[in-house]
């Protein structure tokens, strides 16, 4: 079985796409983790195409971290995906699906695409969170000596996968490589969680660095700067519409007045090849488009 696969990146977040629509299979975790290990598959993310599985759907995408774990939401991986669709069927408009709900892409160009990314959840039971917390703009975690925590109080919110928003002044000036990986695997969060650093700007800016659930540090996450301006909105520290800026690129958030939350950036082809699935993975890399600096 011989399936396409396109190399992309969302600002920066190594994404790698997967289209299964005409191969009458899906893939299972250990295959993303064989094609996560190999230089001309490997990725952030794995976004596989499936055939769509609700009317008025297009695709069902399957994302795939880079340990094999399934996530609902994958922000610049569904950008990178919306790229693919809008190129192959000259429409600018789709409609996506995940494990997490329905996703309505526009892409204009590579330049400009937008995701809306759903509403966000922040009842303690659907981040999810392991105990209750009446309010989850700030629960009661901390790292550090508990006289001088070095981080705490963080906001949480689920937009399609879990997140854990600390504040802080600098978002360099914290080890985040050394701490994320306790804190994205704390009892706190049953289903572990995305980590990030936020230091607000301005009422309409923020930075952020992030530690990725299933996959480490990485060069930018979409649904953790959605996470992050949903949570600063909700918190008084910004307003509804934030640019973020992470260590790949811009990603401009929206939260709309009806509750939905609208990322639009950029996406990248890299190169493109086939992957024959089997004891074996053959892949082939036929074409490089163009290769980021
Ligand atoms: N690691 C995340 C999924 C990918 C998120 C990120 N790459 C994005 O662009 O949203 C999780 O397991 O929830």
């Amino acid at each position: 079985m011989t399936i396409p696969f396109v190399k992309m990146n969302g600002i920066g977040n190594e994404i790698t796409v997967v289209d299964l629509r005409g191969a009458g299979r899906r893939l299972d975790g250990e295959t993303a983790r064989r094609l996560a290990a190999d230089p001309r598959t490997a990725f952030d993310q794995l976004m596989a195409i499936e055939p769509p599985r609700s009317a008025g759907t297009d695709a069902f995408m399957t994302i795939f971290n880079t340990d094999g774990s399934v996530s609902g939401a994958c922000g610049n991986g569904t950008r990178c995906v919306a790229l693919v669709l809008a190129d192959e069927s000259g429409r600018p408009e789709h409609v996506l699906e995940t494990s997490a709900g329905r996703l309505a892409v526009r892409a204009e160009n590579a330049s400009r695409i937008t995701v809306d990314m759903g509403t966000p959840r922040f009842g303690w039971q659907e981040i999810p969170l392991a105990e209750p917390f009446a309010d989850t703009r700030a629960i009661e975690l901390q790292v550090g000596p508990i006289d001088a925590p070095i981080l705490h109080s963080p906001s949480v919110v689920n937009v399609g996968n879990p997140h854990a928003i600390f504040w802080v002044d600098d978002v360099e000036a914290i080890d985040l490589a050394r701490i994320g990986p306790m804190l994205e695997h704390h009892p706190l969060f049953p289903e572990r969680a995305n980590i990030s650093l936020a230091s607000v700007t301005c009422d309409h800016a923020l930075t952020l660095k992030v530690w990725e659930r299933g996959v480490g540090l990485t060069r930018a996450c979409g649904s953790a700067a959605c996470a992050a301006a949903v949570c600063a909105a909700r918190t008084g520290r910004t307003g509804r519409s934030v640019d973020v800026t992470l260590p790949g690129g811009v990603l401009s958030i929206e939260w709309r007045a009806d509750d939905h939350i609208l990322m639009t950036g950029p996406a990248e082809y890299e190169w493109s090849g086939t992957i024959a699935l089997g004891d074996e993975l053959a892949i082939t890399v036929a074409e490089q488009h163009a290769v980021p600096a």
